[in-house]
């Protein structure tokens, strides 16, 4: 089964750095998750019920990101993870964090882990 539910390119304005500027500021970081997920059951019920909502995934993304306020993004990849994992039943997942302009240079920097079993 390789269907999954998608989110990209989510912004969230957060507390996140390891140095003590970047503890006093906030910084936007984009999280991009692929989440398994059985799609045929919402595919023929057409209920949402059955779904893997990605609106409240989302939602829990912003709160569980502004709360943590990770030092490394390894740290906020890994908490969301499990997060996510837990409260709604997702068996794997792909999550990548990235921090534009930490590195001027860069397009961007980032993390990306792959948690749990399809
Ligand atoms: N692998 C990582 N390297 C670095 C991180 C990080 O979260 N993971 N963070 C920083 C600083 O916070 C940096 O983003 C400030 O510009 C440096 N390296």
């Amino acid at each position: 089964m390789a269907d999954s539910v998608l989110i990209e390119g989510l912004v969230v304005e957060t507390v996140v750095g390891v140095f003590d500027w970047e503890r006093e500021v906030t910084q936007a970081l984009v999280v991009d998750l692929e989440m398994a997920w059985d799609n045929r059951i919402p595919g023929a019920s057409d209920d949402v019920a059955d779904a893997l909502d990605y609106a409240a995934v989302s939602e829990r993304t912003e709160q569980c990101l502004k709360g943590l306020k990770p030092k490394l993004l390894e740290h906020g990849a890994e908490v969301l993870a499990e997060v996510l994992r837990r409260e709604f039943g997702i068996g794997w997942l792909r999550v990548t964090l990235r921090k534009p302009g930490a590195v001027p240079a860069a397009r961007s920097v980032g993390v990306c882990i792959e948690r749990g079993g399809r």
